[in-house]
């Protein structure tokens, strides 16, 4: 099943100089697929996963979500696609200092109006699933950035949103963090069939993932696909991103 599909997406900003970020993307991810966008520095990424997101318009051409057309929606139409249809997971993990780590993980439950007993029962499930059961009572500044990426993801899939999005997740973490973070992405998407699309441009964190789409200039540059070990994948990305050029 096709959960997102992009159609001949554009994206132009307005300026004294106005500047095609994005040229017709045409791009369609499938349920339980993980997908990671790279790109060298100013290519667009970001404003990709903005369009998609919905945090920015495109100028022209579509964003399907799960048959939907998030960019046609309004108010709180437009919100409540995002609370049920997007999980996002940021670099910085966007933890409330003033809550508890649970409670930070059942925000979009509460959002929603579940009943206090249904939150805590799915964030018991939920923290035992991802081996973070000991750290819901804790405030973010008594844990590791490991620690508080993983209540991020925990946060970003507590809805079962159809996609889950994640720009640049391992971009705060250092080599050890960063295991234990794609190891949970690669859990959950195996495990719970979670569609995951993420920026990096971190090869170590691609080479988790299933398939990469490489941007250049606001164009598909190239797609690759694992049906090879995590370190052949590895290496592969590396020879893509020494033909594609550009400051990462
Ligand atoms: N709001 C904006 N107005 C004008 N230009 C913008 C705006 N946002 C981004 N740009 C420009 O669009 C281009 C693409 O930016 P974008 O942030 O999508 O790139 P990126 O691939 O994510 O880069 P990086 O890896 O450095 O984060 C850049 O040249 C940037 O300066």
């Amino acid at each position: 099943m096709e959960i997102l599909k992009l159609i001949n997406l554009s994206k132009t900003y307005e300026g004294k100089v106005s500047y095609k970020v994005l040229k017709n993307i045409n791009l369609t991810i499938r349920e339980g697929e993980f997908v990671a966008i790279m790109g060298p520095s100013g290519s667009g990424k970001s404003t990709l996963l903005n369009v998609i997101s919905t945090i920015d318009k495109p100028t022209s051409g579509q964003v399907i979500l799960n048959d939907k057309q998030p960019h046609n929606l309004k108010g709180d139409h437009l919100s409540s696609f995002r609370r049920k249809e997007l999980g996002f997971v940021f670099q910085n993990f966007n933890l409330l200092d003033t809550l508890t780590i649970g409670e930070n993980i059942v925000l979009p439950l509460t959002l929603e109006g579940l009943p206090v007993n249904d939150m805590d029962e799915k964030l018991n499930i939920l923290s035992k699933k991802l081996g973070i059961e000991n750290i819901i009572n804790k405030r973010t500044f008594e844990i590791s950035g490991g620690q508080a990426q993983r209540a991020a993801i925990a946060r970003g899939i507590i809805n079962s949103p159809s996609i889950l999005l994640a720009d640049e997740p391992t971009g705060n973490l250092d080599s050890k963090s960063t295991d234990d973070v794609m190891n949970l992405f690669t859990k959950i998407n195996n495990e719970n069939k979670v569609t995951t699309l993420m920026v990096t441009h971190e090869p170590y964190t691609a080479s988790f993932c299933n398939r990469i789409i490489f941007i250049k200039d606001g164009e598909i540059f190239r797609e690759i696909y694992k049906n090879k070990s995590r370190e052949e994948f590895y290496e592969e990305i590396l020879l893509v991103l020494s033909q594609i050029g550009g400051a990462r």
